[in-house]
């Protein structure tokens, strides 16, 4: 990326008008180009036909509009499930997926490249972190799915490659822009948030009092279990996460969703399915379990359906709301991370 360059769909459009006032133009422009960027979703300054040749060369040669180029798109026969796999300016990929549901269209996006949380099941943190996306850069993957399939996107997760809480800043200014009235305008509560558990983070975000999802990769109903699958559990223990969900759902009267990865053998027994309930028993929350996608570098197996099933019903008899979530896109399958690994090592 040209790091001269301003990067114009990052900013608000309050900055933006007074970039545009400092250029000697009229405050409508800058109401203007926000549409042209955030509404029309333009992919080149010269689309933006109401503005003057003039401006159009300055704004060129001053700024970038940030364009996510697709590399990949695969299409799930089973489900119409897309996923896409984006080239940013710099030569970096992420990846992205559509899912389609009869309520609409939801788009996972990434956070980061790669991600150096390192829990034992996940393909994105293989390599490590690269960096952090740009504000532009997570919103240019929803509006350039949007353009692709020429449908509303209605609802957003950040639970593709990266630990968005790791990426704090960058992802405040992404949500201000995608709920923005003057923009795509989606509503905070068609926006989910996945995060492995920064705790001091959880607790920051829940000041804000914003309407989004949290949901919580707790993965495990123990601290011993938690800290063999994923690293943070060093830092933060079990209950301390806990509790900082119970603050966020305190703070914003947003129901927090658990997500919890079966992995056969290792999480999924009736005695880790009690344990979880009395863990978050009484909280208003809802747990997602979702049957772990085997990755080639490790030797994780999902449990089996019975196993699921089981562990779904126990939760549910300690008046745990749970559901499994339903495989999108098998045909294409890969778990999260994998598509970015396989364009890297080729
Ligand atoms: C890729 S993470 C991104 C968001 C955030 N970093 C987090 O951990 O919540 C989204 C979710 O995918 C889960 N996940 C990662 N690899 C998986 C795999 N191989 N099978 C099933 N779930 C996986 C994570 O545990 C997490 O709940
Ligand atoms: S599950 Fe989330 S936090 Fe953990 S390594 Fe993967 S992307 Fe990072």
């Amino acid at each position: 990326m040209d790091q001269q360059k301003i990067d114009l769909k990052s900013k608000n459009l309050e900055e933006l008008t007074s970039y545009l006032l400092e250029k000697g133009e009229k405050k409508f422009r800058a109401k203007q180009i926000y549409e042209w960027i955030h509404i029309k979703r333009v992919r080149d300054f010269d689309e933006m036909t109401n503005i003057s040749a003039a401006l159009r060369a300055t704004l060129k040669t001053e700024c970038t509009l940030t364009t996510l180029k697709p590399q990949t798109v695969q299409i799930s026969k089973l489900d119409g499930t897309r996923k896409y796999l984006f080239l940013l300016e710099d030569g970096n990929a992420v990846e992205s997926v559509l899912m389609r549901y009869h309520h609409g269209n939801s788009v996972c996006i990434s956070s980061q490249v790669g991600c150096r949380m390192g829990c034992k099941f996940c393909a994105s943190t293989l390599d490590g972190l690269l960096r952090g996306l740009t504000p532009a850069e997570m919103l240019d993957q929803i509006y350039a799915i949007g353009l692709d399939i020429g449908e509303r996107i209605s609802n957003v997760v950040v639970m593709g490659t990266g630990e968005p809480l790791d990426n704090y800043d960058n992802l405040l200014r992404f949500i201000a822009l995608l709920t923005d009235e003057n923009g795509l305008h989606i509503s905070q509560r068609n926006l989910t948030v996945s995060t492995c558990g920064l705790v001091p983070k959880m607790r920051t975000l829940a000041d804000e009092k914003l309407q989004i999802t949290l949901a919580l990769s707790l993965h495990a109903s123990n601290q011993e279990k938690r800290k063999a699958l994923m690293p943070v559990a060093n830092s933060y223990e079990i209950h301390e996460v806990v509790d900082a969900c119970k603050y966020y759902f305190a703070q914003t009267g947003r129901r927090v969703t658990f997500e919890y990865s079966l992995v056969g053998g290792v999480n999924d027994t009736q005695e880790d399915a009690k344990e979880l309930s009395e863990l978050i028993g009484g909280m208003n929350c809802h747990v997602n379990l979702i049957p772990v996608n085997p990755i080639k570098e490790r030797d994780f197996v999902q449990s089996d359906k019975s196993v699921i099933q089981a562990f779904q019903k126990k939760l549910e008899k300690a008046g745990i709301a749970a559901t499994v979530r339903r495989e999108m896109g098998r045909d294409i399958d890969g778990a999260c991370g994998q598509l970015r690994r396989k364009h890297l090592h080729t």
